[in-house]
């Protein structure tokens, strides 16, 4: 689905990622993993066009997309859910759904607001609350529906459940584990390697930009293995 062939990329004149060469597989569960400060958002930011001297190629269902702006990969069945969760404050759970929808008729709008709460059903109780009204959890929750809204079918969380209450971040990996059941293709950065594990078919490792790791879930878990020598777990 996605392809990084020697990719390097940065900020302005500051290189950042390093001849990074890796492979998303579709409808599977991917993540990038590792210490602060590694590049795991750059890439990210990459995949969107969002930084700067973009070389090697960036393939998205086999069409090289480096550097086009955000709303052509969002076009492209993309939907990125960033960091700090960004949800609009002023508008309900409502709005903030409708806000991101494709569909043209009030009918499939709703549809998709109704599968947006069979997802999170907590949402569903805060309906007409303001997005500044409700918890951080409740927040993450609304910004995943607001990158489903758009319906596509490569959905990418960074720090997915970053600060949150244990029992919202379980219902985010439950949303995801259905997401996955439907066969979505996701990448995710968080930093809780359990739920990781058991959600993820492929992970890979960045250290200062370059990927030094890849492998299943079993090769991650490992104790004693090289992947929790790079985490610092
Ligand atoms: N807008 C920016 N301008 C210049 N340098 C940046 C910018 N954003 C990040 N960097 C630098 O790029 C490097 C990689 O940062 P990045 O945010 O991709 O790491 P990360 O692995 O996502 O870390 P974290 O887990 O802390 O979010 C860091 O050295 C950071 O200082």
């Amino acid at each position: 689905m996605l392809i990084f062939d020697k990719v390097s990329a940065g900020y302005g004149q500051s290189p950042v990622l390093f001849d990074l060469s890796f492979d998303l597989p579709g409808a599977s569960v991917s993540t990038l993993l590792g210490k602060n400060g590694m590049g795991k958002t750059t890439t990210i930011r990459t995949i969107f066009g969002l930084t700067d001297r973009i070389t090697g190629d960036v393939v998205l269902n086999g069409r090289r997309i480096n550097g086009l702006p955000p709303y052509q990969i969002a076009r492209m069945g993309v939907a990125l859910v960033p960091e700090g969760r960004q949800v609009f404050p002023t508008l309900t759970v409502v709005e903030n759904l409708v806000a991101t929808s494709r569909d043209s008729t009030a009918r499939a709008r709703a549809a998709g607001v109704q599968s947006i709460f069979e997802l999170f059903p907590r949402l569903e109780e805060r309906k007409g609350s303001y997005a500044n009204l409700l918890s951080g959890g409740e927040q993450q929750m609304l910004a995943i529906g607001r990158a489903l809204m758009t319906r596509p079918r490569f959905l990418i969380l960074d720090e997915a459940t970053e600060g949150l209450a244990p029992t919202i971040r379980r219902e985010i990996w439950a949303a995801l584990k259905r997401l996955k059941e439907e066969h979505y293709t996701i990448l995710v950065i968080d930093k809780s390697l359990k739920p990781l594990c058991k959600l993820g078919d492929h992970h890979n490792i960045l250290r200062k930009g370059e990927m030094v790791w890849s492998g299943n879930s079993q090769e991650l878990a490992r104790p004693d293995g090289k992947a929790m020598a790079l985490l610092g777990v």
